[in-house]
């Protein structure tokens, strides 16, 4: 059985764990493979002939300064295609819809949900750490608190994969469109497959990502689209600004409490919540569970023998880190209990 290399090996060779072979290095011209690094390195140290990129070769003149030098002018040295690239991409990265004047709309952007769906049929041993990793992967491409993140893994899974059963993977990557711009999904693809291949141990060509740009009317969280709330944030913003006073309505979810609730989802990590609402029964446990109308008040928690049962049944399916992983991740938010 393949297994995830994940705490077997710290560095992955030219044959990964999962048994798929690390492909040659695009940047390595196949008839300098052979040659030893020094000898690469001073082929290319001939003198240029100016040429920034000249054929199908992909290295550039030894001419050109590399990023940093101090070259003492600045005009670029880009074609202009390329600087045309780059700046979309730092204005999709930094200049983008979530950096507006209202404060509480900037902050619900930048705390909306990234979700991540893996679906692989290598088997994993470490699920929690393979979780953490990459949740705390996303969390550092999207730049969003890990509260933001949502990970799911199906691992062990029949997969066909391009007519072979060899090991792969398929990720979705569920985002506002804001956060999946074109540039930003071509360096997260790389960064992304990369760390899939040092973690699961799968190469980048057997890896199928797809990222799906969701627009706010179409998530939602407690009840209420993203779209929803962020109209109702700036409505309430326009009549601050205009000095009207608005009666909370019946729902009860003017500025402060809307805030309030998003705060309270983002604070309350998953652990807490989970800690507090009862696993309904297996779909298979032969239970059939009537759905009733939604109760205005929440749910009876459960009584105190399901409680002990819950607590029991989550010892036992807790992974051995998992503790160490908790703390490290939500900090000081936990008690030390739990
Ligand atoms: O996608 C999110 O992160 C998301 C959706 C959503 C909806 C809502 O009514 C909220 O108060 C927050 C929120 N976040």
């Amino acid at each position: 059985m393949l297994e995830n290399p994940l705490r077997s090996s710290a560095k992955i060779s030219s044959t990964s764990a999962a048994g798929t072979r690390r492909p040659d290095s695009p940047l390595v011209k196949p008839q300098q493979a052979s040659l030893s690094f020094a000898q690469r390195k001073a082929l290319q140290l001939r003198p240029s002939d100016g040429v920034l990129v000249e054929g199908s070769d992909v290295t550039r003149s030894i001419d050109r300064p590399l990023p940093g030098d101090v070259i003492g002018r600045r005009k670029s040295q880009l074609h202009p295609d390329v600087i045309r690239k780059k700046s979309a991409y730092f204005e999709s990265e930094f200049a983008g819809p979530n950096r507006g004047d209202d404060p509480a709309r900037t902050r619900i952007l930048n705390e909306a949900m990234v979700t991540a769906e893996l679906k692989t049929n290598v088997i994993i041993n470490d699920e929690f750490a393979f979780i953490t990793d990459l949740a705390c992967h996303l969390s550092n491409r999207y730049q969003r608190p890990i509260s933001s993140i949502i990970v799911t893994i199906q691992h062990g899974v029949c997969m066909l994969f391009g007519s072979t059963f060899e090991p792969a993977y398929t990720l979705s990557i569920l985002a506002l469109p804001s956060l999946l711009q074109p540039a930003t999904n071509r360096r997260n693809a790389i960064l992304t497959q990369r760390h899939l291949y040092e973690t699961l141990g799968v190469a980048p060509t057997r890896g199928f990502v797809r990222f799906e740009a969701i627009p706010e009317e179409n998530i939602a969280m407690g009840g209420k689209t993203l779209a929803a709330e962020i109209e109702g944030l700036s409505r309430d913003n326009a009549d601050r600004k205009a000095g009207v006073f608005r009666k909370p309505s019946k729902s009860g979810r003017g500025i402060m409490k809307s805030v309030k609730s998003l705060s309270s989802f983002k604070s309350h990590s998953v652990i807490d919540l989970s800690e507090n609402v009862p696993t309904p029964p297996p779909s298979n446990s032969g239970e059939t569970t009537r759905i009733a109308t939604i109760p205005e008040v929440p749910p009876t928690p459960p009584d105190d023998e399901r409680t002990s049962q819950m607590v029991e049944q989550k010892s036992r399916n807790a992974a051995p880190r998992r503790k160490s992983l908790r703390f490290a991740l939500f900090g000081n938010k936990l008690s030390p209990d739990k």
